[in-house]
């Protein structure tokens, strides 16, 4: 009889499209490499409470992700973060200032799938660099005093990199996704769901429940090693308006429709809004203008007395406005090579508008 291990290569049916396996160091050999410490573990977990108290309505700040749409020079991120930082003080009775730090990238066909896939931007695919070149950025930006945000995209990278996260994000793509409700139950940081890419809310509001439940699935343990997850489930998930193919949803009356759907769903009638994305066509001008027509329909709500159900915003904002390809020969200083996101001034006087909200 012809066992497995008799056959060849060439008769072989697995691995038929796989061109090879690279191993890469281990969740707990990186993390003791650049240890978070426990003065910077104590600094996260304030922040996640601060921002879960936010998001549950028992902090009436706002909470505001910003940064860029992706990080691919941390120098430039690292040059962000020092001019973030005076702003998050300096708004911090009325605001909670969280970075954006993207380091994964869902791309709608093919692109560039950031940072930590190939951080040298130039297919060499380094994902070993690109997961220590990430952890150290988020160790540094914490040292700078501003938590950081991330979404989520692999299902074992974040072991690599959460325990410095303060708040993260199931993108529109994987919001429908079972492996990442899985992840997001077992992920220890208030997660925002976004709706899907058609504009579907539903889908996250099914995702913030799936995820506060408990789940038993297939990952890696610490060591990398093949394992049974058993995840306790996460009470601190929401959903984030992102707009979609049929038009915006920050308006109040969109706004109202997810808050219904959410109280119908049994779910705390709060909400975040992303202004790029569909909700402003993916125009950074048009940004700046989203998140004014949001910190009105804030001041308006808190002038009527009514309960705020916008608890947070997000931006996309970087040094340089607009953006620019990965693949240009000279890349601008601190400009996005994803999506265009706002330039520094535009985003000071939006952080500005937000805060007087
Ligand atoms: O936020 C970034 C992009 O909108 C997302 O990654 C999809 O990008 P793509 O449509 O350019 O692939
Ligand atoms: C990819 C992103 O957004 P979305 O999932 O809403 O497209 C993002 O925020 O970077």
């Amino acid at each position: 009889m012809t066992t497995i291990s008799d056959l060849t290569a060439a008769e072989s049916t697995s691995d038929r499209r796989i061109k090879s396996f690279r191993s890469i160091p281990s969740p707990d050999a990186i993390r003791t490499e650049l240890p978070l410490t426990s003065r910077r573990a104590l600094t996260v977990q304030r922040d996640r409470e601060e921002v879960a108290d936010i998001l549950a309505g028992r902090d009436d700040r706002l909470l505001v992700v910003v940064g860029p749409c992706s990080v691919h020079d941390p120098i430039a991120a690292i040059d962000y973060a020092r001019r973030l930082a005076p702003l998050a003080a300096d708004h911090a009775d009325r605001l909670k200032i969280v970075m954006r730090v993207y380091f994964e990238k869902p791309r709608t066909t093919v692109g560039w799938k950031g940072l930590i896939n190939d951080p040298g931007m130039d297919g060499s695919f380094d994902v070993e660099r690109g997961l220590r070149t990430a952890r150290s950025l988020l160790l540094d930006i914490i040292d700078l005093g501003l938590p950081v945000g991330c979404e989520f995209l692999e299902p074992t990278s974040p072991q690599y990199i959460a325990d410095a996260v303060a708040w993260g994000a199931i993108g529109a793509r994987t919001t429908e996704s079972q492996v990442h409700r899985q992840l997001a139950s077992g992920l220890s940081m208030p997660i925002g769901f976004k709706n899907g890419t058609d504009g579907n809310v539903q889908v996250a509001i099914d995702g913030v429940k799936a995820a506060a439940a408990q789940h038993v699935f297939f990952g890696v343990d610490d060591f990398g090693h093949g394992a049974v997850v058993e995840t306790a489930g996460n009470d601190e998930c929401h959903v984030i308006l992102r707009g979609g193919t049929t038009g915006p949803n920050h308006d109040p009356e969109s706004v109202a429709s997810a808050v219904a759907a959410l109280a119908k769903a049994g779910l705390p009638e709060r909400i975040m809004i992303d202004c790029s994305h569909a909700n402003s066509g993916k125009d950074h001008i048009r940004q700046a203008e989203v998140a004014e027509e949001i910190a009105t329909a804030i001041r308006a709500t808190r002038t009527s007395g009514a309960p705020v159900t916008i608890s947070g915003v997000m931006l996309e904002s970087f040094l340089e406005p607009g953006a620019q390809s990965p693949d240009d020969d000279q890349l601008t200083y601190g400009q996005s090579v994803t999506d265009k996101c706002m330039g520094w001034e535009a985003s000071a006087a939006v952080l500005a508008t937000l805060a007087r909200s």
